[in-house]
């Protein structure tokens, strides 16, 4: 019988040269305990992350597993300790099957004994109540069942201490109360389970404890039934329980001034889409987007939401049918990217980090990323730099990024941060046409409702938004009209108040 922490940090700090991410942190996470650890963006969630799981080292302070004081030098040193993590970015090889990329990393080289690997990765997901099939191709499989894959794949290192980053922020309704099933069951196991997450809902339905991190501080560390929602949203926002929020903006209540027009802005005719691997993601999908209106397209992850918006933005080619866009002649796909964002065409990608920014480059040169016509930022073919330092200031403090100002490069910042700077960008020069690919994900509770009164303010001052969200309550708090895709169909577009939450999450779910 295993007494005290299983892991403990003890007045833990790291530095990035002059930027203290960590200041004197100190926790303890006992055995088979759901541990949440929350804070907006930049708190510092990640980086105590990775100095549990031996990532990177901490500058002072010391790490202690079973009140043995460890200094891990790499990741395997962590897991050799029994220190597992679920990243949010899955590392899994699409052209291989469930059980190859299970043996990736878990099974010793030589030659695979796949009915014995089949039958580990059976067992495996019984123990935690989930469903797999390790013959399927994994690039078939949806973000939920990936994420199967890379958890059963952490479980059979046998951990003693399973962290979880965000790991239900891609899942459908559905698939989070499945995550959250074989999280108990994990717990069970007596692994203890640290979840980091923006979703208050979460902390209070799975987890035990809770710390809560603000600007390289532990606010609070407590048991959660010591806690309310607006506790735990206070000491986030402010360091003090019971502090007064500012207020949230009121989604809905802009929805009557919405300056609706009668020309659809975007038309999308017959649309066959497929994927990188050729196979069909969506069938014959026709909508318009009006001016004036959020069009969301919910759908769990990998039912081609992709694929539609890097068509619309020019990125890729769709396989059959016709796109058009008001603002430019003729078929959308005949335009370069470049011209298509000259004519009023914006876009906040999905993947970021390919998509979005350039890591190694600062604030101010990816805020510039997109607008080299722009006047403001280059004349005569010379880049205004004060302009452009000036407007990168005025953004890091309208959107209050984290950061040591605007020549810091980007890849600095915390993934919340960055994609601060993603939106203040796309949204600069009032663009007519704004596609939203998860816009909110990874942001804080504050940040996620600007994010959303900008999207209303834009949509109200005339835009097209194409909001792509699995978000039910974002969907519910703005958009217009919504569409599912699922399992290569379209169903919809249906007004938010014609349709319910059930309806729309049983299209997700594929019924
Ligand atoms: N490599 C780095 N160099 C300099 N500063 C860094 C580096 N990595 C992180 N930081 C800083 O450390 C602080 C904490 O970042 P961290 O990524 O831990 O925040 P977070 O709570 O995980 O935020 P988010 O919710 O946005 O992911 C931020 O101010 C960030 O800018």
């Amino acid at each position: 019988m295993i007494s005290g922490p299983i892991l403990a940090l003890d007045g833990v700090s790291k530095s990035y040269g002059d930027v203290l991410a960590i200041d004197d942190v100190s926790l303890n996470i006992a055995v088979g305990e759901v541990f949440a650890l929350i804070g907006e963006n930049g708190a510092g969630k990640s980086t105590i992350v990775k100095m549990m799981s031996g990532e990177i080292a901490p500058s002072r302070g010391t790490i202690r597993v079973l009140g043995e004081k460890v200094a891990f030098s790499s990741p395997r040193d962590a897991l050799a300790r029994g220190i597992s993590v679920v990243h949010q970015h899955y590392a899994l090889v699409p052209d291989f099957t469930v059980a190859e990329n299970f043996a990736l990393g878990t099974a010793p080289l030589g030659r695979l004994d796949r009915s014995a690997l089949n039958r580990r990765i059976r067992t495996l997901a019984a123990s935690v109540g989930v469903e797999i099939d390790p013959d399927a191709l994994v690039g078939s499989l949806d973000v939920a069942g990936q994420q199967k894959i890379e958890i059963l794949k952490a479980l059979a290192r046998e951990p003693r201490f399973l962290i979880l980053d965000e790991p239900a922020a891609v899942l459908s309704p559905e698939d989070a109360d499945r995550l959250f099933l074989a999280i108990e069951r994990i717990r069970r196991q007596g692994i203890s389970v640290v979840l980091v997450t923006h979703r208050l809902a979460d902390v209070f339905r799975i987890c035990d404890r809770v710390a809560v991190m603000r600007m390289g501080r532990l606010v609070v560390e407590g048991d959660v039934t010591n806690f309310a929602p607006e506790d735990l949203i206070s000491l986030m926002m402010t360091g003090e329980r019971g502090a007064a929020l500012p207020s949230q903006p009121c989604a809905r209540a802009a929805t009557a001034t919405a300056a609706r027009g009668d020309t659809p802005v975007l038309q999308v005719r017959d649309l066959e889409l497929h994927r990188a691997n050729g196979s069909v993601a969506v069938r014959s999908m026709s909508f318009d987007l009006a001016a004036g209106e959020i069009l969301a397209v919910a759908g769990v992850e990998g039912n081609g939401q992709t694929e539609l918006v890097r068509s619309i933005a020019g990125l890729e080619r769709q396989a059959c049918g016709s796109i058009g866009f008001s603002a430019l002649e003729g078929e959308l796909s005949s335009h370069s990217p470049q011209a298509l964002r000259q004519a009023g065409l914006a876009h906040v990608p999905e993947d970021r980090i390919h998509d979005g920014i350039v890591l190694t480059q600062s604030l101010a040169e990816n805020l510039l990323l997109g607008h080299l016509h722009h006047p403001a930022f280059v004349r005569k073919g010379v880049i205004r730099r004060d302009s452009v330092v000036r407007q990168t200031t005025q953004v890091i403090q309208d959107y209050g990024i984290r950061t040591t100002g605007p020549m810091q490069p980007i890849g600095r910042l915390s993934g919340g941060n960055q994609q601060k700077l993603v939106l203040a960008r796309e949204f600069m020069n009032d663009p007519c046409l704004l596609l939203a690919a998860h816009p909110s994900r990874g942001l804080d509770i504050r940040t996620s409702a600007l994010v959303q009164g900008l999207l209303i303010e834009h949509r109200d001052r005339g835009a097209a938004i194409l909001l792509v969200s699995a978000d039910l309550d974002e969907i519910w708090a703005i958009a217009d009209r919504v569409i599912v895709l699922s399992d290569t169909r379209m169903h919809g577009p249906v007004p938010i108040h014609e349709t319910t939450r059930q309806e729309v999450g049983a299209w997700m779910a594929g019924h």
